[in-house]
């Protein structure tokens, strides 16, 4: 038997984050959107357990673990112990997501591996019993089961869907290095030390969604750790500013970046300023529609 379930990338299209809490995490108030960027995780049976994983051209293969600490080999050990059996198969990441980039892939990567490893196992994990050990893999994995557009709480495992009207178009510019997360919430931490508890709540982004709104949507896309992120890389501000002289919408920091994404009002749109932006320097340029489905299976045989 083999399998291959795909998972996308995410955006936040509001990321409000409050004051540590005492387990260090921060609270969120976050509006994650699941965009056409995929990771595709394929899994066939066999009689040990190994993981290979291939990159497209344009990425460093280098900045994804390969013996024993991808996020996928931990995948396998909570599942497996879940259901008291050793853990076998031979798995396959094709990365397209960027890495450290702000945007999930390593969560996108654990939520098709979870779901993959269930289906090749035959354990029939309940959609509950997954969400939960999605939310012990990390605070984005819950979202990329889930998928589509979603209100996020908690430390943004908590996610819940939400309204939302439009089909949106993203361009989509990568860095040539990673962020680490932790560093840019510490970044945050040091810019902000008077943080308020209560993270920034997301009412006018859920509005605009709802109302399928695209200048809506511009106006109150939202992200706090993009002063961090910028800060620590200041190139961003300067790519951001050029997108928006290219006509985007609006540019933003995706998550902790240092990915930077741009909205437009079409597909067409989209093309164009992708197009723009890879002329003026930037090697990768993407482009991306959302909201999509989330962890899928797309082939089975
Ligand atoms: C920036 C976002 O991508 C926005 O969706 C997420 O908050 C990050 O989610 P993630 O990468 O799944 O994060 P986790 O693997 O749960 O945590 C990695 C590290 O990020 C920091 N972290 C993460 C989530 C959160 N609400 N507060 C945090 O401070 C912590 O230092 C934590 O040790
Ligand atoms: N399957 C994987 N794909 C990518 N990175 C992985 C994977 N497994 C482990 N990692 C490690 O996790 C780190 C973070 O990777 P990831 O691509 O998930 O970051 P991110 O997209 O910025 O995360 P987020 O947006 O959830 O904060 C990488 O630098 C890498 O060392």
């Amino acid at each position: 038997m083999e399998l291959t379930v795909r998972a996308p990338a995410k955006i936040n299209l509001h990321l409000g984050v409050g004051a540590p809490r005492e387990d260090g995490y921060h609270p969120l108030v976050t509006v994650y959107q699941a965009v056409g960027l995929y990771d595709d995780v394929t899994a066939r049976q066999a009689s040990d357990w190994a993981l290979g994983v291939s990159v497209p051209d344009w990425m460093d293969a280098a900045a994804v673990p390969t013996s024993g600490d991808n996020i996928v080999d931990r995948v396998a050990d909570l599942l497996a112990a879940h259901h008291g059996i050793e853990r076998t198969g031979e798995v396959h990441i094709a990365k397209a997501i960027p890495v450290a980039g702000g945007m999930a892939g390593g969560s996108a990567d654990a939520a098709a591996a979870l779901v993959a490893l269930d289906r090749l196992w035959a354990v029939r994990t309940p959609d509950d019993d997954l969400l939960a050990l999605a939310a012990q893999l990390g605070s984005d994995v819950p979202f990329a089961l889930l998928g589509g557009t979603a209100l996020g709480t908690g430390r943004g495992e908590l996610v819940e869907p939400v309204d939302d009207r439009g089909t949106w178009w993203w361009v989509v510019v990568p860095a040539d290095v990673g962020l680490s997360t932790p560093e840019v919430y510490r970044h945050f931490d040091r810019m902000f030390p008077d943080a308020p508890s209560e993270p920034v709540p997301a009412d006018a982004l859920l509005q605009a969604i709802a109302e399928g709104d695209a200048w809506a949507l511009a106006d109150a896309l939202h992200n706090d750790l993009e002063a961090a992120a910028i800060d620590l890389r200041p190139e961003l501000g300067a790519l951001i500013e050029a997108g928006e002289e290219a006509g985007a919408l609006r540019g933003l920091v995706s998550g902790s970046g240092p990915t930077c994404v741009f909205l437009c009002g079409s597909a067409d749109h989209a093309r164009s300023l992708a197009g723009d932006l890879a002329s003026t320097g930037h090697p990768v340029v993407l482009a991306a529609n959302g909201p999509v489905a989330g962890a899928h299976l797309v082939s089975y045989a």
